[in-house]
């Protein structure tokens, strides 16, 4: 499973991060696409890199596919698996933009610098089930979109497409965003706060220590449980001003909602786990990222790597 945060440094700053949880990777690495690169867009929705692109992702028949991106612009985007909800259209309509699945988040983070102008665009948008190739059909996600002041969610079924105000800075998987942020109700009776002493008959009870008004948030993997773990963790989390205060941030809040090899089985028999956690930042333009096996945190600057190039650079 995945889950995704968007936060601020308060000074107009974006960082979005995510853990992509899986049984095994694909092979990603981070990947930057500058602005002199020709997108083989398959509709011609991405006809021209307007901002230069980095994030994790494979490079397919030439194509960047990413799983999670931004731009120094102050615009990332992260897809985390929707499936039994996500239906692509079959074919590209026309006088629509028709952006196909696996270019989704290529499209927003070079062609958009805010979470307005992109949902602006959004209205036209068909997204199709063209799959880059026969290795690859077209993954069913859904996206959150984010920027130094908001979140989006975009949803695309058989209803169409449909774009939530994400106004608790979250993702996770199945059910859709608007269960996950009704399910927030339940939830009313948490906080951070230390109780006082109370009576219970003629007992006088105090806490154990802090915490005892969190109980109740679901400490388990299941998609529901993470989105209100990641949502209380990160609405809860103190301002930070900093870089490295924000990196910080964002590590330890999606290591609350991680998984641990073991725990939690799928489909397939194999088991479930945090394959890696990214963040990008716009304050620096940079991608940092850790995986299971090597917690140490790694980062990758985009002005360090020709930006205004032709080439995508894949380090
Ligand atoms: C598996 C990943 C999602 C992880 C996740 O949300 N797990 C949830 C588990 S569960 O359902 O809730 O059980 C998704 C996120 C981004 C996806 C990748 C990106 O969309 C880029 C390409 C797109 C191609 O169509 C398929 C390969 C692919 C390389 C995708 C493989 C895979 O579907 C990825 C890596």
């Amino acid at each position: 499973m995945c889950t995704a945060i968007r936060f601020s440094d308060g000074s107009g700053h974006l960082y979005l991060a995510r853990n992509l949880d899986w049984t095994s990777g694909y092979g990603e690495r981070v990947v930057i696409t500058p602005t002199g690169f020709a997108a083989p867009s398959p509709f011609g929705a991405v006809a021209g890199i307007r901002y230069a692109v980095i994030g994790m992702g494979i490079v397919e028949e030439g194509t960047p596919l990413y799983f999670d991106c931004g731009n120094a612009a102050g615009l990332a985007v992260a897809g985390l698996n929707f499936p039994g909800y996500a239906q692509y259209a079959s074919a590209p309509v026309d006088g629509a933009i028709n952006v196909a699945a696996f270019e989704f988040p290529l499209w927003v983070a070079s062609q958009f610098n805010s979470v307005d102008d992109a949902e602006a665009a959004l209205s036209d948008v068909v997204i199709v089930d063209r799959p880059i190739n026969e290795k690859y059909p077209s993954s069913l996600l859904h996206w959150i979109i984010g920027d130094a002041t908001r979140a989006i969610v975009v949803e695309y079924t058989a209803d169409g497409l449909r774009v939530f105000d994400d106004d608790v800075d979250v993702l996770a998987n199945q059910p859709g965003f608007a269960w996950h942020h009704e399910n927030l109700r339940n939830y009313l009776n948490t906080s951070p706060a230390f109780p006082e002493e109370s009576a219970l008959g003629r007992a006088r009870l105090s806490p154990f220590g802090s915490g005892s008004y969190m109980r109740g948030i679901p400490g388990d993997y299941y998609s529901p449980s993470r989105f209100v773990r990641a949502a209380y963790v990160n609405a809860h989390y103190p301002d930070k001003a900093s870089e490295e205060e924000n990196v910080s941030r964002a590590f330890h809040t999606l290591q609350q909602v991680a998984m641990v090899d073991g725990a939690a089985e799928m489909g397939s028999g194999q088991f479930e786990k945090t394959i890696y956690t990214g963040l990008f930042s716009s304050r620096t333009a940079s991608y940092y990222w850790n995986s299971y096996d090597d917690p140490t945190i790694r980062s990758v600057t985009l002005v360090d790597h020709r930006p205004g190039g032709a080439e995508v650079i894949v380090l």
